[in-house]
């Protein structure tokens, strides 16, 4: 990285927030800056999804929704457009009507995105995206450690026979050897399953589980301590299902569950990741169908604003 001066957003105190065509957190795209630190990059997929569909709209929404973002974050005490170059890469086009072609062409994508050394935080879409940037970025770092902050484990196999959906990713991830099995996580999980089994098959791919309810005794700061001791020194992807939230704070998702995390519990659980070693990050399940007074949206434009923020911390040097 070298010292060139960064272009960062445009100034709210000049041009009003809700005036221009919308990139996240009102940046530049990618196309308006000389090189790329981290891309913000729309996926608007939801073929994949098992019950409420919409979430193909998730990244205009997302992007929408977080116009309010500043430039200083004071817990961490770091400026995120500053510290690197964070560009809005606009949407892929996927193919909505044939799921092997979609994950395909975001597995493409994201190689060319990454050619440059950007890192992406990507904006869903359903979960079955996270496979493909997975197979992306295992090429360049080998088994990843994934930490997976969901309602649900995602470690299923089928649905209708298909392989492919948006409950069944980490598990293809597993069985294709993307995950570093002594090292993935997941955070938040809750609510019924559809057998025993589920939790023995999860296991067998490497994921501890800090439930939603762990949340209750230990607080946020145990869940911080346990995720920082299982992730150490790996590449980790993060990869966030926004209905980890309880429906009160998320309800525009498309599969629901009672008693998640409070967005306060995630957004410092995601500040808990500075100084780690982080190669990727999504943002995925946002239905802005079912939002409203945009509650998920800007959730989910919060969980981007952490992660860029501890994306710079990586890239600077510094940690917490
Ligand atoms: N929201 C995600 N990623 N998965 C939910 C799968 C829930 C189900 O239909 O059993
Ligand atoms: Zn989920
Ligand atoms: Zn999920």
């Amino acid at each position: 990285m070298t010292d060139a001066p960064r272009t960062g957003p445009v100034d709210a105190t000049r041009i009003p927030r809700y005036a221009d065509p919308g990139t996240f957190a009102r940046l530049p795209r990618a196309d308006q800056v000389d090189q790329v630190d981290v891309a913000i990059v729309g996926v608007p997929f939801d073929t994949g999804v098992s019950y409420r569909p919409g979430a193909r709209f998730g990244p205009g929404h997302v992007r929408a929704s977080s116009k309010l973002l500043r430039p200083y974050h004071p817990p961490l005490d770091v400026e995120p457009f500053h510290a690197q170059q964070v560009a809005d890469a606009g949407d892929m086009g996927v193919n909505p009507f044939d799921i092997e072609e979609a994950i395909a062409t975001i597995e493409r994508r994201s190689d060319e995105l990454r050619a440059d050394g950007a890192k992406l935080l990507t904006i869903g879409g359903d979960h079955t995206i996270a496979l493909p940037l997975l197979r992306s970025l295992h090429r360049d770092h080998g088994p990843i450690a994934v930490l997976h902050f969901d309602a649900h484990l995602d470690t299923w196999d089928t649905y209708f026979g298909a392989p492919y959906t948006h409950g069944t990713p980490f598990r293809r991830a597993g069985e294709e050897g993307l995950l570093d099995p002594e090292h993935c996580m997941h955070i938040g999980i809750r609510g019924p399953l559809y057998s025993r089994e589920d939790l023995a098959d999860d296991d067998a791919l490497g994921f501890q589980i800090v439930r939603a309810d762990d949340y209750e005794t230990g607080g946020t700061a145990a869940a911080v301590e346990r995720m920082r001791a299982r992730l150490g020194d790996r590449p980790v992807y993060v990869s966030v299902d926004i209905d980890v939230l309880d429906p009160a704070h998320a309800p525009g998702t498309g599969t629901p569950e009672a008693g998640g995390l409070t967005s306060r519990e995630l957004l410092a659980t995601l500040r808990g990741l500075a100084g780690l070693n982080l190669v990727g990050a999504d943002i995925v399940e946002v239905a802005p169908a079912y939002d409203h007074a945009e509650i998920t949206g800007i959730a989910a434009a919060h969980v981007g604003y952490e992660l860029l923020s501890v994306l710079a911390l990586d890239r600077s040097g510094e940690s917490q």
